[in-house]
């Protein structure tokens, strides 16, 4: 069904029918801690109280229709799709089949009783569909970056694909995230403190958070997609307000601007009157 379609039949239900129809591992009501204090730039560590309050009053009203779009970049292979897919179907295939230009899935949260669609544009890793990929950046909140924690390599690549996405992306501080995928692979502690060490490193360089995950084990996947869902919940529900109150700002600043002309005018008017009175 062509998305819009979709929104547009979706904000018509009623908000009990939408509420219910999403399962009680997408709703939160307490806010996600980051992977590790420490891999944060920002720990965000509660909701806002305007965000709350926010989410109180649309809980009375009809929903609205708050959209995340979250990208996923990274080298071919690195585990992008298997990603994804953990998250949206719980299911893992070991067999690799490389992603042709982009694959999008939505994911439903509620959060605070408030619904959001969590849009997933899972990119193809190939050089010789760079070019359609990027064309979906445009416009997202979120980009994930995702590196194969047993090749290094491709953590290098994942900063160059984060600073190429971030000039074409045209939206103000999208949230960055850093993921190194197949955990499950590295059993030796010692070699994962190391990688896990200079993953932070690159992180706090690219302003991202670091995730260490497994899609094969479901290891921390849908802990990182719950911290997600609240952080742009927030961020995209402060820009919310923001916006509101820019316009109200500029309607009283209107408003404020007609009185002091219609007075400006009425004085005029009335100095023009007494002045053609007085002659
Ligand atoms: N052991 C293990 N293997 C994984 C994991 N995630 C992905 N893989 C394997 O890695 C290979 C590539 O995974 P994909 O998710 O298709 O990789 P991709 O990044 O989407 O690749 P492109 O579509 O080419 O960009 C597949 O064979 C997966 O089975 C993981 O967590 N653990």
């Amino acid at each position: 069904m062509d998305a819009n379609l979709f929104y547009r039949l979706e904000s018509q239900m009623p908000i009990a029918t939408l509420t219910n129809s999403i399962p009680s591992d997408r709703k939160i009501d307490q806010f996600v801690p980051p992977y590790g204090y420490l891999s944060s730039i920002d720990a965000f560590p509660s909701f806002d109280e305007n965000v709350i309050n926010y989410s109180t009053n649309q809980r009375s009203q009809k929903p609205s229709n708050l959209i995340c779009k979250l990208v996923l970049i990274g080298d071919v292979a690195v585990g992008k799709s298997c990603l994804a897919t953990r998250l949206c179907h719980n299911t893992f295939d070991r067999n690799y089949k490389a992603t042709i230009g982009v694959d999008f899935e939505v994911e439903k949260f509620l959060i605070l009783g408030v619904p959001m669609s969590l849009q997933i544009w899972d990119t193809a890793g190939q050089e010789r569909f760079k070019c359609i990929a990027a064309a979906y950046y445009r416009g997202a909140h979120v980009i994930i970056a995702v590196f194969d924690m047993n090749d290094l390599d491709t953590l290098k690549s994942a900063e160059r694909w984060i600073n190429e996405a971030l000039k074409t992306i045209a939206t103000d501080n999208p949230l960055i995230y850093l993921v190194g995928s197949k955990r499950d692979l590295i059993t030796d502690d010692k070699v994962y403190a190391k990688i896990d060490q200079t993953a932070r490193i690159t992180a706090k360089r690219v302003n991202a958070e670091f995730w260490s995950v497994s899609s094969l084990t479901g290891h921390q996947v849908q802990e990182f997609f719950k911290r997600i869902a609240c952080v742009s919940y927030q961020m995209l529900v402060k820009q919310q307000l923001n916006s509101s109150n820019t316009s109200i700002e500029k309607l009283t600043a209107k408003t404020q601007l007609a009185v002091s002309l219609n007075s400006n005018n009425y004085i005029t008017k009335q100095q023009s009157k007494e002045n053609c009175c007085s002659t």
